[in-house]
């Protein structure tokens, strides 16, 4: 293990994190007591995404103790059941050959975003499909390892869960065919409960012909590398940086981009404020950015820019 880049290691662990925290997910709705806690206006938190947080949070600490680890969920007691405790990297992630601009990365160069269950409000409400674990890395504040686990996938053979992974430089593994979407439509993928008057007027500015209304930012990612949707358009705050940092690094290492709704890249350093005041932008490998970033009303982009 010693042998492997820290970067390669903290992906590795990642993993297995977000399996384990994926199985309390689906123990929790098992036991049916969710535990909801109202943290603001269109802002649920269950047991699943405290559990899922304290188990993940306690087992990236114990193994890289000196790496900034900021979870949705805040500070949380770690000292959490021993068999919630990951123990070991995921071996086959680790057969990947780690790119040279980072192997020789510091515990002191990486921030770990953890959002323990995205698409809680859809978790709550029985679109389980939509519920993703979101843990991304970031180097000297760029999102460039990500780790999208969604615990209620049924594989082909009949199992559950699935996780996707990403790394800058390298790709990305854990799903297949990554197909590119379909030509000659234009499909969207945006927020199915937390839309607003604004978020409504960039998607009609785009014209698409279909747009998806899903939950969480993990799952509209899985669309874009499905090739179920071109683009991810939210013109609107309320995503965070752990919304962002796993989806912007599995999908760019796939080819496609996610910035704001301006067009730029968020920063995910340790000193930076979580909310993500400029919407999300995003787009599939594939798909002209460019054009689609031209796309969004000059007003939308006035608007948003005037309350960073
Ligand atoms: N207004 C908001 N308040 C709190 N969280 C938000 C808000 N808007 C978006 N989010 C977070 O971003 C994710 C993607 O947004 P949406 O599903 O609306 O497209 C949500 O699942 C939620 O993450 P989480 O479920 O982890 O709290
Ligand atoms: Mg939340
Ligand atoms: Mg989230
Ligand atoms: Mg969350």
């Amino acid at each position: 293990m010693a042998q492997h880049p820290l970067l390669m290691r903290v992906v590795a662990f990642s993993i297995t994190a977000a399996n384990r925290a994926g199985e309390i997910i689906r123990e929790v709705l098992n036991k049916g007591e969710l535990g909801i806690v109202d943290k603001g206006k269109d802002d649920l938190q269950t047991e699943a995404d405290r559990s899922a947080q304290r188990c993940i949070v306690a087992s990236l600490n114990r193994h890289f103790p000196k790496v900034k680890v900021i979870g949705e969920e805040g500070a949380m007691d770690l000292k959490i059941p021993p068999e919630w405790l990951t123990n070991e990297a995921d071996s086959d992630f680790l057969r990947n050959k780690c790119p040279d601009s980072l192997k020789n990365i510091t515990e002191e160069d990486l921030v770990i975003w953890v959002d323990p269950l995205d698409g809680t409000s859809e978790y709550t409400q029985g679109f389980l499909e939509h519920v993703t674990v979101l843990i991304g890395v970031s180097v000297n504040e760029k999102a460039v390892g990500g780790v999208i686990h969604q615990p209620f996938f049924k594989t082909d053979s009949g199992a559950i869960g699935r996780t996707i992974w990403g790394v800058k430089g390298m790709g990305i593994g854990g799903i297949e065919p990554t197909t590119t979407p379909p030509d000659g439509r234009f499909v969207v993928t945006t927020t199915r409960s937390h839309s607003n008057a604004l978020v409504q007027s960039a998607l009609d500015a785009l014209k698409p012909d279909e747009v998806l209304r899903v939950g969480g930012a993990g799952y509209k990612i899985i669309q874009l590398l499905e090739g179920k949707a071109h683009a991810y358009v939210f013109a609107s705050a309320g995503c965070k940086k752990w919304d962002t940092c796993a989806p912007e690094a599995v999908l760019e290492a796939n080819g496609g981009i996610l910035t704001d709704i301006m067009g730029n890249h968020y920063l995910y350093g340790k000193n930076v404020a979580f909310p993500n005041k400029g919407g999300v932008l995003a787009t599939a490998k594939g798909v002209n950015y460019q054009e689609v970033l031209n796309k969004i009303p000059t007003q939308v982009k006035e608007t948003i820019s005037k309350k960073l």
